[in-house]
């Protein structure tokens, strides 16, 4: 059968990258998304302003809910120290198992924990089946009807410390209206939003919120 959108990447990228390199990994999918079909990749300019965060926050324990093609956790683990733990986790399957492949093809594959699952079953088991004690830093970018869900899990699952780093896509567009309004009013976090543009668009706005939780 046809190859779907997501094995159409993949592809770009066997064929266009280096093999164990991942800034040229990030680059083809970059360069697909922006010339020839959009897809919903973090992108190169959110892309930015999150390695920014995790060079500052340097987690040593990182989750990421919603992998897709694994674009942003190869944009993560390549910033991360061989003894970080980074899990990411994916709902849907067959872009799970594209996002194998484009993590092996970068070479991180042993800097990254794939899970396949609903984040709301994975996230009650951090702490017992993935050796979790408390996050440094997680990356929220799965489904927007979810993110406030999600959150309030990892609150009552005792997975947050003072100071760990909440970072949430696609506050503008789709929108997460709900999810902003909880970060910047439940009295947890200190939270704020960095406007930015949304991905392969050069009109489009978007923005990436940084919620710290106060501990
Ligand atoms: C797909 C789409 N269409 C129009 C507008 C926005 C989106 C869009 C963009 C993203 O960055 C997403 N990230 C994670 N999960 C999503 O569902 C998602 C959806
Ligand atoms: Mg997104």
């Amino acid at each position: 059968s046809a190859m779907s959108k997501e094995q159409r990447v993949l592809q770009y990228v066997q064929q266009n990258a280096s093999r164990g390199d991942p800034d040229s990994v990030l680059a083809a999918v970059d360069k697909f998304g922006w010339e020839t079909e959009w897809a919903m990749n973090l992108g190169d300019v959110k892309g930015a302003i999150l390695d920014r965060f995790v060079k500052e926050t340097a987690p040593q324990t990182m989750l990421e809910l919603g992998t897709y093609m694994g674009y942003s956790a190869i944009r993560i683990a390549r910033l991360l120290p061989e003894t970080a733990k980074f899990m990411t986790v994916e709902f849907d399957q067959e872009n799970a198992a594209v996002a194998r492949e484009m993590i092996e093809f970068a070479g991180l594959q042993n800097r990254i924990i794939q899970i396949t699952s609903d984040t709301a079953d994975v996230i009650p088991q951090l702490k017992t089946k993935y050796d979790v004690e408390t996050l440094d830093m997680v990356f929220i970018d799965h489904w927007k009807d979810v993110y406030v869900r999600d959150i309030k899990l990892l609150e009552t699952n005792k997975l947050l410390r003072k100071g760990t780093v909440v970072v949430a896509d696609n506050i503008i567009k789709p929108g997460a209206p709900e999810y902003a309004e909880y970060v910047r009013t439940c009295g947890k976090y200190d939270s704020t939003f960095h406007e930015s543009r949304f991905e392969y668009s050069n009109d489009d706005i978007d923005g990436l919120e940084k919620s710290v939780f106060r501990g």
